[in-house]
């Protein structure tokens, strides 16, 4: 396995709190790996890690051999890390094309960046939005947009936070399409989510977060057939 991100004992602390402890992760090139596990379990935390956004107390990230560690969010940009936060942030006052241009700028111009504006706006199915201020499409276009954004850097890995966060169940299928979409061209994800039937829809390997530390690791059926995992998020697994 050729690992794109790895983080070495990785860990998190906020004051006397250890949001996470000791993480191994490892995500493959080519591979959609979701990271899980219950409410407070660390995740958001270790994608801050991973995106830059914070600082760990220790270890180190490695993103593609680097060690990026102490390398700013946009400098990880730089070297092929595509980040989507959970609340969508487009800019509300601009058409959804043009908030696609602003994005592809940093990677084309002229005819070709027309053109892969006009590849996006189909791939986002939003073709018939693309003069409409991105601020009135609904909840789960403005996601889609988002997406659209992240991906129009062309990363080798991009980092998805909860992207169905608010969605309808059919809004999320699409989603889940256009990830294995985008993944099947070459594209390697890694994904916070909460919504299992989401995780099953795309995930190829999954890390379960409990309580800031790795609790489990592997393939999907795997990880679904654990009756550990079950419990931790029945809620049996604190205190212990
Ligand atoms: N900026 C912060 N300052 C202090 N404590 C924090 C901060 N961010 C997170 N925490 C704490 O760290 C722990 C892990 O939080 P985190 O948000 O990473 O979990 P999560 O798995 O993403 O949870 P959720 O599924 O609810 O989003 C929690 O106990 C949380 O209260």
């Amino acid at each position: 396995m050729t690992a794109i991100l790895q983080t070495r004992a990785l860990g998190k602390h906020f004051g006397g709190l250890s949001a996470v402890s000791d993480v191994n992760l490892e995500v493959a090139a080519g591979e959609i790996h979701c990271l899980i596990g219950p409410n407070g379990a660390g995740k958001s935390t270790l994608f801050k890690l991973v995106a830059g956004t914070y600082a760990p107390s220790d270890g180190e990230v490695l993103f593609r051999g680097e060690n990026v560690t102490r390398r700013k969010t946009y400098e990880r940009v730089e070297r092929g890390m595509s980040v989507k936060l959970q609340v969508p942030s487009v800019f509300r006052e601009l058409p959804v094309a043009q908030n696609l241009e602003v994005a592809l700028q940093r990677k084309s111009s002229g005819r070709a960046l027309e053109r892969e504006k006009q590849r996006l706006l189909e791939f986002l199915q939003l073709q018939d939005d693309a003069d409409r201020p991105a601020g009135i499409l609904s909840h789960g276009q403005q996601q889609w947009l988002e997406i659209g954004m992240a991906v129009a850097l062309e990363p080798a890995l991009l980092l998805l936070d909860e992207p169905t966060a608010g969605m309808s169940p059919f809004e999320t299928e699409r989603t889940g399409e256009m990830i294995k979409r985008l993944n099947a061209e070459g594209m390697t994800m890694l994904v916070v989510e909460h919504d299992m039937t989401f995780v099953r829809q795309i995930a190829q390997r999954i890390t379960v977060l409990h309580l800031g530390r790795v609790f489990a690791q592997g393939g999907i059926d795997a990880i679904i057939a654990d009756p550990r995992v079950e419990e931790i998020y029945l809620g049996k697994g604190h205190g212990h």
